[in-house]
Order: structure tokens, then sequence, then C-alpha cells
């Protein structure tokens, strides 16, 4: 709808009346919060005299409805200075307009100025639609800049409405989509769309599922249902604690302003290979090899690790046996009895919390050996055992503490992993073996913390829970040597041992949360959902995802896991429909591709379109560097924001180094960003190069489904560049 700039500059100095209203009882509570807590007087008190978020009065409302809590939430939104009041309803009903905020703000005659968007009061600024206006006329969106109002965007909901209400500007969603993308993704609190709205808002309890395709918001939807539970829920939520997961530390870099934007700090943030750090005192970024990574995700490794856990460490006959000697009697016991020991421990305890059962069995062993008929006193028979020194030597050296690296890097011998691993493939054998072999050689290499994956991330935490924590105190400090065993034996095991006191393990049990978000849950194996369930064995769960962008190859495998975790909590669904990055021409490109490996994909409806359909083109390996500098002067000067290009793994430092060494592509390296197909994940760039789909493909655990990830990335424009071979292209016939 057209208007004059006379018309909206009187609007906006309308708006900005009652922007610096809000302004100017912010700062009064702010001096009033301040000096209630330099007084260090009771917070939660009943002489409202400054503002709140809202008319409500409900217990649910009152519970923040004091100036302390508002004024922290304002430092935290200070330092983002988007707009605070960021919408308007104009009501049929009085004639009452509605200012919707980031947080609830009231004057000092507790009318309210601003309503919290979170409050069921301003539910109708999301959900109002012209089909079902629910008493709203008009609905407007504010555009600040710091506490000054810069524009307005109007929609008209009710046109059977008598009202004189100006309509301005083309709506606020097309505004937003077409404006340019930074480096961080960027709070939607302004144009949240109706269905969004209903997943955001659902109840708190059991696990919301957020669905959709690529682009349908499902992040930015997620999150703003973190802010809105910590609103409805805040005393649960803020005690109980919120986990964010996301795939990588690229993707949590990108969301991390988000809730603070909403002005919510408490939330916390990890990449999916830093979840166990609260156990292990480590994390990973390293990816394994894609046979490596699928092997370690799947629910094999659950009887792989428990049956490692059970091969004793040292199987050398010396060590697999003790003998005692009381009254000139040889008191001993052979491997098998000190198996059958080993298995009756473990099924009842943890290893690491087991040795005083086993000492205490192994004693009683002892002490049946010794002949009926040689007279002594029960009394001293337990002594003389218990008080062997080879009995302190044997339980050192066949029971020692275990932690969870050291037991790991076992697999890395592949006679032993033949053994424990049965269930799987010579050829799965071969990858997981193959990945540990930096671990080959040396000990003491476990505790190379960089050499750990992602994926080993989920086992060790396993681990952890099988074995249970190291043990602080060990008695070890004997010097050890084996009974019968050679020099070489008694090294081994003494090395073994002070190995074992020199560790320090994090003994924390893992930190649990009351609700757990985990976003691009289609990629969370069935290995780390189990690491994940570890962290909220009374949570709440909301989980985003879209299986047609899976990497890991065995989707079914994955939902099984998935199924567990939900076992009877209340499950909700909510498909997101609409596209709202990639223009029309851009997504029909990466429909085509994936319809014809998967045809189930859910394909959502292009908000957009911008007439400029992608470029297809294609070079050797030779003529690539010069190919790409075309494509990315050509699209520097096509897009304002972030240009995404997007390589396959063996490509990437060869990328790299092409961007480092070009004069004219320096110019603008702060808006190019080169990432793996794996990498650019849930991220988005206005101009995107996918260079060479079929090597795309080939090197990614989920093939096509890893290039419809990279063909979907773009907000304004998409350029493939094959390099050497254009099979995926047969994909769009
Ligand atoms: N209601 C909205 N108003 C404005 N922008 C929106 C809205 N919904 C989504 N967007 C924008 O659309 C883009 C895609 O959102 P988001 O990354 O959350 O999608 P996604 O479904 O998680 O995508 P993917 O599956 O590809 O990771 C973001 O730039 C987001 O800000």
């Amino acid at each position: 709808m057209s208007t004059s700039r006379a018309d909206l500059n009187r609007e906006i100095a309308l708006e900005q009346a009652h922007v610096d209203r809000v302004y100017d009882n912010l700062d009064a509570a702010t001096a009033s919060a301040k000096s209630l807590a330099e007084q260090g007087r009771e917070i939660y008190r009943s002489d409202r005299t400054g503002w709140t978020r809202e008319e409500d009065g409900t217990a649910l409302f009152e519970r923040d409805a004091f100036a302390y809590q508002a004024a922290r939430r304002l430092a935290i939104l200070d330092a983002e200075h988007e707009g605070l009041v960021f919408g308007r309803i104009d009501l049929a009903k009085d004639d009452e307009a509605r200012y919707i905020g980031r947080i609830g703000v009231r004057d000092s005659d507790y009318e309210p100025l601003v309503i919290d968007w979170r409050a069921p009061a301003a539910e109708a600024f999301y959900r109002a639609t012209p089909a079902e206006p629910m008493g709203v006329i008009r609905r407007r969106v504010l555009r600040c800049r710091d506490d000054k109002v810069i524009g307005l965007e109007d929609d008209l909901l009710d046109s059977s409405a008598d009202t004189a209400l100006p309509i301005i500007g083309e709506g606020a969603l097309m505004a937003s989509l077409t404006r340019a993308r930074g480096r961080t993704m960027k709070d939607i609190v302004a144009t949240i769309q109706a269905e969004q709205d209903e997943a955001i808002r659902a109840p708190y309890q059991g696990v919301t599922i957020i669905a959709g395709g690529p682009g349908t918001g499902k992040t930015v939807v997620a999150l703003h249902r973190a802010a809105y539970l910590l609103y409805t829920n805040r005393a649960r939520l803020e005690r109980g604690g919120v986990l964010v997961v996301g795939p990588s530390n690229v993707f949590m870099n990108y969301i991390e302003r988000v809730l603070p934007s909403l002005g919510e700090d408490t939330v916390t943030l990890k990449a999916i290979g830093s979840v166990a750090a609260d156990v292990l005192g480590m994390s990973s970024e390293r990816m394994d090899q894609a046979e490596a990574a699928t092997v370690k995700g799947s629910l094999a490794m659950v009887a792989v690790l428990r049956r490692l856990v059970r091969t004793p460490l040292i199987d050398h006959p010396d060590a697999l046996r003790v003998r005692v000697t009381v009254k000139g009697e040889v008191l001993g016991l052979e491997a098998r009895e000190l198996g059958r020991i080993r298995d009756q421990v473990l099924a009842q305890t943890k290893l690491n919390r087991g040795r005083d059962l086993a000492l205490k069995l192994v004693i009683a062993a002892l002490k049946a050996k010794f002949p009926e008929d040689v007279g002594i006193e029960p009394a001293e028979l337990d002594e003389r055992v218990r008080e062997h020194p080879s009995l302190a030597m044997f339980m050192n050296a066949w029971w020692p503490a275990l932690s969870a690296p050291r037991v790991l890097a076992r697999l890395s011998d592949p006679e032993l992993t033949g053994r424990v691993a049965t269930s799987l493939t010579a050829e799965q054998r071969a990858a997981l073996t193959a990945s540990y072999g930096w671990l080959r050689g040396s000990e003491a290499d476990a505790d190379n913390l960089k050499g750990w994956s992602i994926a080993d991330m989920a086992l060790l935490d396993e681990l952890v829970s099988i074995l249970g924590p190291v043990p602080e105190d060990r008695d070890a400090d004997v010097d050890v040597f084996l009974e019968g065993g050679d020099v070489a034996e008694v090294l081994t095991t003494a090395d073994l041992l002070r190995f074992e006191r020199t560790e320090d393990p994090d003994e924390d049990p893992q930190t649990t949360y009351a609700h757990i978000l985990v976003d691009e849950g289609q990629d969370v194996t069935p290995m780390q959902w189990r690491m994940l369930r570890r962290r909220g064995p009374q949570s709440s769960w909301t989980i985003v995802g879209d299986p047609a962008q899976s990497s890991y190859p065995y989707p079914e495998e994955t939902a099984k896991a998935l199924d567990e975790l939900i076992g009877r909590a209340q499950r909700r669904t909510f498909t997101m429909s609409t596209n709202y990055r990639s223009p029309s021409e851009v997504f029909d490109l990466a429909a085509k591709v994936i319809t014809k490996v998967y045809p189930d994909a859910e394909l959502p409806k292009a908000v957009r379109s911008t007439g400029i359909e992608p470029r297809l083109e294609a070079t050797t390996a030779a003529d690539l560097p010069a190919a790409l500098r075309g494509i990315l002067l050509d699209l520097a000067g096509q897009v304002n924001g972030t240009i995404g290009i997007v390589v396959p793994p063996s490509r990437l430092s060869e990328v790299q180094l092409l961007l480092m060494g070009d004069d004219r592509l320096a110019a603008f390296e702060d808006r190019l960003i080169v990432v793996t197909a794996l990498q650019a994940k849930g991220l988005e760039y206005d101009g995107v190069v996918v260079v060479s789909p079929d090597e795309i493909v080939a090197e990614a655990p989920g093939g096509v489904r890893v290039l419809y990830v990279a063909l979907t990335r773009a907000t304004q424009r998409l350029v493939t560049l094959d390099v050497d071979t254009s099979k995926w292209r047969s994909l769009l016939d």
C-alpha cells in the first residue's frame, strides 16, 4: 500500500512519543531497582512503584513483577540495543492500542506501556490473520535503532472494520526477509508467524518436536520457545537449567545472540561434542571419517563397550593368577575362577566401585582353598590372606581403577577389537581400529585430548556410566612386581598403575537440566541420544530436525533411539510449512535433488521469489581457482551480505588458500566464509557457491542429503560449480 512521506513521518512521530515514554519509565524503574538492591531489601515487595511486565495479575506474572528482575533483563537487552518496543496492535474493542516489546513495562500508575511478547495479552499480535483477525484491526511492526523509531510496517487484518487507521509499508515479514544477512542469527520476535507461534507457545511438558524443511525457521522458533518457556516456568527452569545443543561450535556461535536479544542469558549452549565435558573434562570438534563415525554412532557400540570393560586389562597368564602362602600352604585362584568373580561383581556394580567387593570375594575363595586338616584359627587365616603382600599387588593389576579414555584406547588394538566387537562386520571393525590409529604405540596418548573425535565423546560418556567415576585415592603406592612375573611384566604393570595415579579424572556427575533443546536432531546418533538422555532423565524436550537433511546414514536407527528417549512421554509435533530463507528459484532446484533420493522429504513453500535462477557452472580441477574467483567477484557485486563457499572436505584447505592469496578477493574477505557442507548445517548466506557437488555427495556419510543441505543455504543467489564431473545433475531431470 502506498503512503506519502508525510503520512509516514507523522506516524513515526506518534510512535516515537510512546517509545520515549517507555524509556523514561524504564529509567525510573532502573533507578528504583538499583536502590532496592543497594538497600539489600527484600526484592519481592508489594509496593509496585516502578514497572513490570503486564496486567494479568496471576501468580505466573507476579513472579518477576519487580523492578530488580526487569532491570536485570534490561541490562542483557542493552548489550544488543535492538528496539525494546517492536509491535503494536489496534483492537476494535474500545479503540485500544497495545504495544508489544521484549520485556513488559508499566508506568507509575501501574498501567501497561508495553506488554512482554510472551504474555497471553500479546498472543493476538502473532496469531491474528485476515481470515481470523481476533479483534485486531491493524498490526504494526516498529523498526527501531536504539531508542529511535526509523520505520513502520503495517498489516490490515480486518478490512471490514470501519477505521481511519493509516496502513503503512508492505508488511514487516518481507521487509525483514530481504535484509542482508550478517554472521549471526537475529531474533524474529517482531515477525513470528502464526504456525511458528503455536510451536513456541506449546506446553512445557513432554517432548515437542519441531519439524519441517530447510529454512522454515525451526531453529529460530525453537530458540524463541526456550525464551517463552523461561517466561512461563521461570522458577523451575532457572533452577533446573535449560540446555541448547547444536551440531558444532560454528553453529553455536551463529545462534548465541538470539536468546540474549530476547532478554534471556541463563541458557547453556553446547555443541554436541561438548555435552559430555561435565564428566570427561574435555570436548571435541574433530569429525571421524564417514565409516568410523557411522559405526561409533550405532547402538551396536553399547555391547562392544560392555564387553570391553569385562575384558581384563592385563591378560598375561601371570597376572591372571593369584597365589598366597599361609603356613606353607599355597592358595591360588586360576583365570577361570577369577573370571567368574569378575562377572559376579560386574553384574552387581560398576567396575570402579566394585573393587572392594571383588577383593572380598577373592579372599573368601582363597580361604576356601585352605586344607581342612591343617589347623588354623579362622581369624588368623583371614588376617594372613588379607594382609598378604601378593594380594594387594595382584588386585592393583587385576582390578585397577579405569578411566574411560584408557578403556576406549584399547580399541586401537585390532586383535582385541576382533574379540569384543563380534557383532560388527570386518569392515566396520577395520574402520573403528583405524580411527584409533593415533593411539597405537604409546599408552599415554589416551590423554591426548586432541585425538578424540566428536563421536568418541558419546562412547566415553557411555564408558563413564559403565565404569563409574575413577576413585580418587588408590592405595597403590606399593612397589609393584608380580609374583612369578618377569622384569618386563613388572615394569608394564608398574607403568600402568602410575598412569592410573597421575590421572586427574573429573569426578563430577553429569550436569542435568530441566529442559533440553536439541537442534539438527536428525544428525544425533543413537549413541549421542543416550549421552543426552543422561543430562535430562527428568527433563522435558524440544527436538528440532529434518530427516531429509540427515548426515547419519541410518535415519531409522536414530528415529528408534529417539522413540526410546521419548518413551511414554507426551509427544507433540509441529511441522513448519513455509521456507523463509531461500527464494523459490533456489529451493525448486534443491527440491528436485532431494525428492529423487528421499521422496518423503518435507518440501516447504518458499515465501519469496527473486526471478533469478541458480547458475550451474562447470570447470576442471586445474581451472578451479580461476573459475571460483570469477564467480565470487560476480557474487560480491550482486549481494550485500555474506557469501558462503560450500566445499567437499577434501578441498577445504585448497579453497582457503586460494582466498588468502588473492588481492581482489581480499577486498571483501570479511564477507566470505568457506565451510564444508556438514559445517554449513543450520547456517545461511546471502550468496552461496556450492563447489563440486559430486565430491560433496561422495565424501559425506549422508550423500545426496548433505548436498541438499548445501543447496538450501542461500537467501538470495545460488551458484553450483562442478569440478570435472556433473553426475549430480542427472537428479535434475
Ligand atoms: N517469522 C519469521 N520472520 C522473519 N524471519 C524468519 C521468520 N522465520 C524464519 N525466518 C528466517 O528464516 C531463516 C531460516 O530460519 P532457520 O535457520 O531457523 O530455519 P531452519 O528451519 O532451522 O533451517 P535448516 O533446517 O536449514 O537449518 C532465518 O534467517 C530466520 O531468521
